[in-house]
């Protein structure tokens, strides 16, 4: 007997059914998922009456989300309720469009129910201060509790301003500077992985997010969890398994849309990564100032003073910007009827 606990569930009050046991999304094809359940793993799909109630494709289960489901231990099992969300991220599909020509915009959640976010960024010349302010972002918009790793430390030796640097991006922010190669802070971040928790990794591609992942684990995990699978016709085909356990017994998920993280509906989540641009606009003389030329404007007067540097003013207005976008094409979409898968 797998006991759920293990993979983060805390049992909340509702009364189940018999049949109706608790289960936590490890996989996402399409239709098919695949579930850790009190019996192990299986396959489920959704039943029909819960697909009839959908109305958002944000209700459709993801990766690390719990779910209830109706065992089958000779076939597929059913999935009949979501439970609620601690976390999640969210991508903006634009149905596959040139975000400009886009004419829909829909959430689709591709990730739930992580502690952690891990921001992972490199200490060598792609180290940019903008890049994890705009992940921190996304990161307290989830829900999860955001902690900035600084890969590659052995190629930099100089890195204690890039860490008070990113240090003061956001209060009490948690930053780790790793190699994967020395092995050097490595044992800071295996403090974070603790049986039950659930962690997911933002990041541009080469960061050395594998390599962590692998030196973690002290094994090739990445390998170990790719699973072999026959296609329909018989082929031999692998998979990426998206959410792994460690041998610590903490998780991690890993999707294919964690890696094409688009804003969504982020203003709160800009207001708590740029708290103190926003009291001070709250502070300028007019309530409608547009921070260019207005008397008793505090935006003006503190990019003068250099109190408020000109790259995170930027880095702010950019943010607003793309976070307007979206929502005027949510708000575009939202008009007609979603179109749901
Ligand atoms: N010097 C040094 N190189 C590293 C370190 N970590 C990773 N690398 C190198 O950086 C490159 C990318 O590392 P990966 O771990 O594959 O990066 P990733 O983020 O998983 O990349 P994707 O799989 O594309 O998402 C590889 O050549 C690694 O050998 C480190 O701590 N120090
Ligand atoms: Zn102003």
């Amino acid at each position: 007997m797998v006991d759920l606990k293990d993979y983060g569930f805390k049992a909340v009050d509702s009364k189940t059914a018999d049949d109706i046991i608790p289960a936590r999304i490890i996989e996402v094809h399409r239709e098919l998922y695949k579930a850790i359940c009190a019996h192990g793993e299986v396959s489920a799909k959704l039943k029909g009456s819960f697909l009839k109630n959908l109305n958002n494709r944000e209700d459709y289960p993801a990766v690390g989300d719990f779910v209830h489901l109706i065992y089958n231990p000779i076939g597929e099992s059913k999935i009949v309720k979501l439970l609620p969300r601690k976390s999640k991220f969210s991508r903006t599909d634009l149905s596959g469009h040139n975000p400009r020509h886009a004419k829909t915009v829909l959430e689709q959640v591709v990730a739930a129910n992580f502690d952690y976010v891990f921001i992972m960024s490199s200490l060598n010349q792609d180290f940019n201060a903008n890049r994890i302010s705009r992940y921190l972002t996304q990161a307290y918009q989830s829900g999860a509790t955001p902690v900035v790793i600084l890969t590659k430390s052995d190629l930099c030796p100089d890195y204690e301003d890039k860490i008070e640097k990113v240090k003061a991006l956001s209060n009490d922010l948690d930053v780790i500077a790793v190699s994967s190669q020395t092995g050097a802070g490595v044992a800071e971040v295996a403090k974070y992985l603790c049986p039950g928790i659930t962690v997911v990794f933002l990041g541009m591609s080469g960061v050395g997010k594998s390599s962590l992942v692998n030196t973690l684990a002290n094994e090739e995990i990445m390998l170990v969890n790719d699973i072999r699978l026959y296609d329909d016709r018989g082929r031999h085909t692998t998979t990426h398994r998206q959410l792994v356990k460690l041998n610590s017994g903490a998780m991690i998920i890993d999707t294919p849309g964690m890696r094409e993280l688009g804003l969504w509906d982020a203003d709160e989540a800009i207001g708590e990564a740029f708290a103190d641009i926003e009291e001070l606009i709250c502070d300028c003389r007019f309530s409608n100032c547009s921070h260019k030329s207005e008397p008793g404007c505090q935006i003006l007067l503190a990019l003068e003073n250099g109190t408020l540097s000109q790259k995170r003013w930027k880095s702010y207005l950019t943010q607003k910007k793309e976070a307007e976008f979206v929502k005027t094409k949510l708000k575009k979409s939202s008009k007609k009827k979603s179109r749901i898968i």
